[in-house]
């Protein structure tokens, strides 16, 4: 076993229904179905499984009886399954990822409080047609924006643009919404997507080695997100060979490794000529989802372009 810290912990190792039993009122909230669709630590996550939890929470939103869907997850990899659903899972009804930085076994677990408010939230008329949402630690976050970005502390999730709103008193109070189309506005839909196509993220420092962008492409990728130094800026050696990759096909997507900001297309480096696509403000793990879903519609770098500016 594991001690009451929260640095060394055992993973999926409680079902969602005990996960659900360990919360006091949980039934009071809503009327309250359990299913297990996979018992793993998200670090495991493969596209396979983010196709299969898609689908199924998309047949679920059909269902008349099914009013919203929460979804308990590793915090590892939770912003990625957050903005794949919130961008292929055409519903208005509430979809609301949770889980918790602290194992069950720690003296002040937040895991029960953080389900309760998830269902609070899921439960709530006003949480409908605003994308998908992350409850944690009483702050409301959306899928598009939402990031890990700490490894251990409670409120280790945060959204570059500001939190939706907050679980007070047990309710989803809300400050802002998100302007970006998803759910049915979204052009991407789970129940067309048979699979997706490799793309891979590459992280600048100092001394980089062309090899590594080589290597994707011989896996059969066919993006490549450079996680540039802050504007995603591109070091001088690699401009040569990663021009050479574009010319074997294989489109680069420039983001920030600061994971914030915009990264700004022709902005010291000339996009046009190289046919490169800029990522906006999305951080890398989630720009691999946006180019993966882009380049399901065709590999031009100008309606690739277009994705990345719209979403
Ligand atoms: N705090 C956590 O949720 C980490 C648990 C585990 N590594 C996961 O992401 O699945």
């Amino acid at each position: 076993g594991v001690g009451a810290g929260s640095a060394a912990y055992q993973s999926a190792v409680v079902t969602a229904q005990d996960l659900m039993a360990g919360v006091p009122g949980l039934g009071a909230l809503a009327q309250l179905q359990a299913e297990q669709l996979f018992q793993i630590d998200s670090a495991d996550f493969t596209d396979q499984h983010l196709l299969q939890l898609a689908r199924r929470v998309a047949a679920l939103c059909r269902q008349d009886d099914v009013d919203a869907v929460v979804v308990t997850h590793g915090t590892d990899t939770m912003e990625e399954t957050a903005y794949f659903l919130h961008l292929t899972v055409p519903t208005d009804k509430p979809i609301v990822l949770t889980g918790a930085m602290r194992p069950g076994t720690a003296l002040a677990a937040d895991g029960p409080a953080n389900l309760r408010q998830a269902v609070a939230v899921a439960a709530h008329a006003s949480s409908a047609g605003r994308g998908v949402l992350m409850v944690m630690n009483e702050e409301i976050h959306s899928g598009r924006d939402v990031a890990k970005v700490h490894s251990l502390r409670l409120d280790a999730f945060a959204s570059q643009h500001g939190a939706l709103g907050l679980v007070v008193e047990g309710a989803p109070r809300w400050y802002r919404r998100v302007e970006r189309p998803h759910g049915a506005a979204s052009e991407f839909d789970i129940d067309r997507i048979d699979a997706l196509p490799l793309v891979g993220v590459v992280t600048s420092h100092g001394n980089m080695r062309a090899e590594i962008y080589d290597s994707w492409a011989a896996l059969g990728a066919r993006a490549i997100v450079h996680a540039g130094f802050g504007g995603g800026t591109v070091p001088e050696y690699l401009k040569a060979p990663l021009a050479e990759l574009r010319a074997r096909g294989v489109l680069l997507v420039r983001c920030s490794r600061t994971g914030a900001g915009p990264v700004v297309r022709g902005a010291s480096i000339d996009d046009d000529a190289l046919g490169w696509v800029v990522s906006d403000d999305q951080n890398p793990p989630r720009a691999r989802l946006l180019a993966a879903l882009a380049l399901t519609r065709g590999g031009d770098p100008t309606a690739v372009q277009r994705v990345f500016l719209r979403y």
